[in-house]
């Protein structure tokens, strides 16, 4: 179709969500169950990164790993695995749980929940309108009643490394949807997508070269990454940290050579996980007076400081790089935009119904490794520095009936952070093999500032991995009544 031939189509609508993601997903839902018009625009995959680049192919890379290692540590199981992983089969499953990057599935969910799409690149082009030129040249200009959502996410920053792009780094994107396992694989950057994809690699039979600038999973408790880096270590991964990249070439041969401060590093791919950036470049941001490439600065509400119109959700606001932290925005932000439309009474008060107040303190997160990961809240360091009186308490997971019980040889620990003054929990950090599912009772802990003497009477079953809770309470000492004066 000829540039002239183009249409323009004019539409109003209450609120326009940019962005398909899990976030605008959730926010659009919201807001439709509040009784508002939505449309949501999309220019790539129905789903977002999460479903397709993320979340869930690395999920889907790194289970039956991790499955395989849980039953070889069991005796009796063990003697009945006889093979390897059979890497065509996890590839394969990791497919289907991307659909075959196919979004039909969520194009029919976005139709159940009255969500309408409207499919092409979204820019703002002045107060709450929303130009969209679509896939052929056609152009949609929105305009909203009541709210613009930006939910546009991240995308994987690539750092100036002589010859990076001539060497052809993937990024997280190449990595989650490779079609096949390289022999060898570099990765640089010690952050989460750095330290799942070895693990997830060196399982599926790549000899991985992890390369990182300072220690693993900076930001978390410090034994988190060292646990974390004696496991890719086991599993056959050469970890170098501390550890500059200074020139990237790939011969004409297809290997590449990685010069690092610790020597040089030989691979088929190399893969650069060092963290993201704002996906606001071509946004239109210029158009409303904020810069493009910024990540969007807003308050509880999600309200994009300075404007009462428009709203940023999700990764791009950089509260918290996870779906479901972001997805927690976007129910809020959704409820507040409805409220507010409607002239309800709004409840903005820490932990109200239209703020995202366990942005600052309650954030879950859980590493996929080998150990796990699952952490929550400040770290000692992150509590001390923002003033707190803290105690930590830490205890070792393997001396746990249930851990032992799990798997031989189980190793692991956990720490609380507590706050002093008032009894009650900061963060908790588990670090040890399928820890995942404890960190939920810590959230919950955190977020109820249910005091310490009261979880002695939340009793874990026994023998299961959660009595870490009572060794740790133990460890902290029961308050006595004089105390909780
Ligand atoms: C390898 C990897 C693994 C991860 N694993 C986890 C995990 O296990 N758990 C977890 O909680 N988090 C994980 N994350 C983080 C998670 O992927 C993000 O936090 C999440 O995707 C953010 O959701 P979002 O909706 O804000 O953005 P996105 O998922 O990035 O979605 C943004 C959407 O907006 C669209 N878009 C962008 N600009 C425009 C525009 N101008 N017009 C129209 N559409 C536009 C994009 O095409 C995209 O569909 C992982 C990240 C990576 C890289
Ligand atoms: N399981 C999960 O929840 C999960 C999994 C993957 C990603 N994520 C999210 O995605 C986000 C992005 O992950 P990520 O691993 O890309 O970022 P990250 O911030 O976790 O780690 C980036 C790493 O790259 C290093 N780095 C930065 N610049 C560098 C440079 N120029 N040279 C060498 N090293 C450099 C940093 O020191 C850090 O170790 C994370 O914030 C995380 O929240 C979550």
């Amino acid at each position: 179709m000829s540039e002239d031939s183009t249409t323009t189509t004019r539409r109003t609508v209450d609120v326009i969500v940019i962005g398909a993601g899990p976030v605008g997903e959730n926010a659009a839902d919201r807001a439709v169950r509040g009784g508002l018009s939505t449309v949501i625009v999309e220019r790539e995959l129905v789903g977002g990164e999460c479903s397709y680049w993320a979340c869930m192919p690395s999920k889907a890379l790194l289970r039956s790993g991790q499955i395989l290692r849980a039953a070889r540590a069991v005796p009796g199981a063990a003697e009945a695995i006889t093979g390897e992983l059979d890497v065509p089969a996890v590839l394969a499953r990791r497919d289907s749980f991307t659909s075959n990057w196919d979004d039909a599935g969520q194009v029919r969910w976005l139709e159940s929940a009255h969500i309408d799409l409207v499919r092409g690149h979204g820019r703002l082009s002045g107060e709450r309108e929303v130009t969209v030129t679509g896939p052929d040249g056609e152009v949609t200009i929105l305009t909203a009643n009541h709210a613009v959502v930006v939910a546009t996410g991240s995308i994987a920053t690539v750092p100036k490394i002589p010859g990076i792009e001539e060497a052809g780094a993937w990024t997280s994107r190449e990595i989650t949807a490779a079609q096949s396992v390289p022999p060898r694989l570099a990765i640089i950057g010690g952050g989460v997508v750095g330290t799942e994809m070895a693990t997830a690699f060196a399982s599926l039979g790549s000899e991985v070269t992890l390369i990182a600038r300072g220690t693993l999973l900076a930001g978390l408790e410090d034994f988190a990454g060292e646990y974390v880096a004696d496991g890719l270590r086991e599993l056959g991964v050469t970890v170098h940290t501390g550890t500059s990249t200074d020139r990237i070439e790939r011969a004409s041969s297809g290997e590449v050579t990685i010069s690092t401060s610790a020597g040089e590093v030989h691979a088929d791919e190399v893969v650069v996980a060092t963290g993201r950036g704002a996906n606001t470049r071509d946004l239109g941001l210029e158009n409303v007076g904020l810069t493009p490439g910024d990540w969007l600065s807003v308050d509880d509400t999600l309200l994009v400081e300075g404007f009462d119109w428009l709203y940023g959700v999700g990764d791009v606001n950089h509260r918290a790089l996870l779906t479901h932290q972001g997805k927690y925005q976007a129910r809020a932000a959704g409820d507040v935009i409805a409220a507010r439309a409607s002239g309800s009474e709004l409840s903005t008060e820490p932990w109200g119904i239209h703020v995202a107040t366990a942005d600052h303190g309650a954030v879950p997160q859980v590493v996929f490794t080998d150990p796990e990961v699952a952490a929550v809240g400040p770290s000692a360091e992150q509590a001390t520095k923002a003033g707190y009186s803290v105690r930590v308490v830490d205890y070792n997971l393997g001396w746990v009936a249930g851990s032992s019980l799990s798997r031989d040889g189980y190793t692991g620990k956990a720490r609380l952070v507590v706050d002093t003054d008032r009894e009650v929990i900061l963060g908790a950090t588990f670090v040890g093999p399928e820890v995942a599912e404890l960190v939920q009772t810590a959230t919950t802990a955190i977020v109820g500032e249910i005091p310490l003497a009261r979880l002695w009477h939340a009793v874990p079953a026994y023998p299961t991995v959660s009595e870490i809770w009572l060794r740790l309470l133990e460890e902290y000492g029961r308050p006595t009544a004089d105390s909780r004066r």
